[in-house]
């Protein structure tokens, strides 16, 4: 081809990105809402920070900076917008809004056939429905023992070796991991009996996580999951794990889909219980792809999240002995003989450890990512108009953060949620997420949290190890929070009264 024909295609490409760039400062629907130029201009802003700024994950920390400039509303996006207020939050994420998930965002994990990964509203009621039996209060009741039985393991685990420090971030992650494979697949992956608690899945998992951008912005991992897996592994060694779960949720999917009455050798309901026999005549049966999407999503989602608030709300309380003494007397009243079993609903009536468990989940944020949302209709949010087809989204940290709501917001007081006033906090409390798309796992995660701290401050002793708060600090977004310094540690005995 010839000079003239390659000027021509450069000329006109300069000529389309101008006219682009004119279109999106002065003519599109968003160009009047406040924000970076550059924001409006490219995604490329937001990939800079996602992926480059200061190693990655920033992207949370910059829109702070970017709402104490611009106020509560920012463009990050040509087409997007965050809000800073609770107000926009609620407008957003409550029931009966039509908001939709974006699914750009939502598509990058490859798990679009599951109960996180559904766009459509139908589908995802769909299964919400089959798998609530599971995830619901009376659910969690009956199947608490379940929890009870990992939590035994864990405490006698941690208090094994007082001379050795335990890394807190493998411990509860590793208990997180086995309550969730046990309550909903009858499997165990054997981290609790790691070294360490540093079981290779999630030591892979602590470094995969950086990698969450990237499947963002090069969305590979479709081409990657259909790669044999001795070329995944070759190109990343850190899927071989992954793989192996993988490999062990397929194989038990295999065997109920072969046969049912397998499912009665399980010790307990499972997921598959109610998945392979719906129990309402508009559900079907899910395909083997959709199991497996929903069977991998549980996996992921239920351990991370857990073990980060752990691993927050314990750090605080070593931090602050009046918190640890207020916690530990209040369970040696609730609980002086712990050769019984403490029943889930006897730690749910102690004020002070479900005061410390709302502050735990405040700090810790859940999900710090702001989830993107679809308007589908023009609305009001925040009291700004936003035209239809923008992509919108709010940060948990956002709202936990906001200083008219939490006095000191950044400072972990437990006490004011036991305050004159303190149920007009509950309702800015999000670390779940609200409506429709709030998370399913929530009754579950609250059960883990009473249980496991319960069981932590009646039954250990912990004196922090190498590790201070400046430390554990600073947070990036790589959808969960990831803090950027040296894991925790803590040396760890057992209780002597
Ligand atoms: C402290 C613990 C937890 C926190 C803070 C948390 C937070 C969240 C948040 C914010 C969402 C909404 C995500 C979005 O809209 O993109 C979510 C969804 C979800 N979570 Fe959790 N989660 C926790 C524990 C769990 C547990 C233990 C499970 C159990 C397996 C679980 C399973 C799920 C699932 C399946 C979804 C998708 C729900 C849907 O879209 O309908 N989570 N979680």
């Amino acid at each position: 081809m010839s000079l003239s024909y390659y000027l021509g295609f450069i000329i006109a490409l300069g000529v389309c990105t101008v006219v682009l760039v004119f279109y999106r400062i002065y003519f599109h629907p968003l160009h009047a809402y406040p924000g970076p130029r550059l924001a409006a201009v490219s995604y490329l802003y937001h990939f800079y920070f996602d992926m480059i700024s200061k190693g990655g994950g920033e992207i949370v920390n910059h829109l702070e900076e970017l709402h104490a400039i611009y106020g509560p509303v920012v463009r990050i996006g040509p087409n997007e917008l965050h809000f800073s207020e609770a107000r926009a939050y609620m407008d957003m994420y409550r029931m009966g809004t039509g908001l939709t998930k974006e699914p750009w965002f939502y598509r990058m994990q490859c798990m679009e056939q599951s109960s996180f990964g559904f766009i459509n509203p139908h589908d995802h009621k769909t299964r919400r429905e089959m798998l609530s039996p599971l995830f619901s209060r009376r659910g969690i009741l009956q199947l608490q023992h379940v929890i009870r039985d990992e939590v035994v393991h864990l405490v006698t685990a941690m208090g094994r070796t007082p001379e050795a420090p335990v890394d807190l971030h493998f411990a509860f992650r590793a208990i997180a991991l086995e309550i969730v494979t046990s309550y909903f697949f009858g499997k165990h992956i054997g981290s609790l009996s790691s070294p360490g608690f540093r079981h290779q899945l999630l030591v892979d998992l602590q470094d995969i996580i950086f990698s969450f951008w990237a499947l963002k912005w090069f969305p590979i991992m479709p081409i990657f999951s259909r790669l044999p897996d001795c070329v995944a592994v070759a190109l990343n060694p850190k899927f071989r794990s992954n793989l192996l779960v993988r490999d062990m949720l397929a194989e038990q999917i295999a065997i109920f889909l072969k046969d049912n009455d397998a499912l009665k050798q399980v010790d307990h309901e499972i997921i598959y219980t109610y998945l392979l026999s719906p129990q309402n005549e508009k559900h079907t049966r899910p395909s083997r792809r959709s199991l497996m999407d929903e069977a991998q999503v549980i996996v992921q989602a239920g351990s991370d999240t857990v073990g980060n608030t752990l691993c927050v709300g314990l750090l605080h309380a070593l931090d602050s002995p009046h918190i640890h003494n207020a916690l530990r007397a209040e369970l040696d009243v609730a609980w002086p003989n712990t050769d019984e079993p403490m029943l889930l609903q006897q730690y749910e009536e102690l004020p002070y450890l479900t005061a410390f468990i709302k502050e735990s989940l405040r700090m810790s944020h859940g999900v710090l990512s702001p989830l993107p949302r679809i308007v589908n209709q023009d609305m009001v949010i925040g009291g700004h108009a936003v035209p239809a087809g923008t992509v919108v989204s709010s940060g948990s940290s956002f709202v936990h953060y906001d200083g008219d709501t939490f006095e000191n917001p950044k400072s972990f007081k437990p006490e004011r949620w036991m305050s004159e006033g303190a149920s007009q906090l509950e309702s800015s409390l999000v670390p779940f997420g609200r409506g429709p798309r709030q998370c399913i796992g929530m009754n579950l995660a609250w059960a883990e949290l009473y249980i496991i701290f319960g069981n932590l401050f009646r039954r250990l002793d912990f004196e922090l190890y190498d590790t201070s708060m400046e430390d554990f600090g600073k947070i990036k977004d790589y959808f969960v929070p990831v803090h950027a310094g040296r894991n925790p540690q803590a040396l760890v005995k057992p209780r002597t009264v």
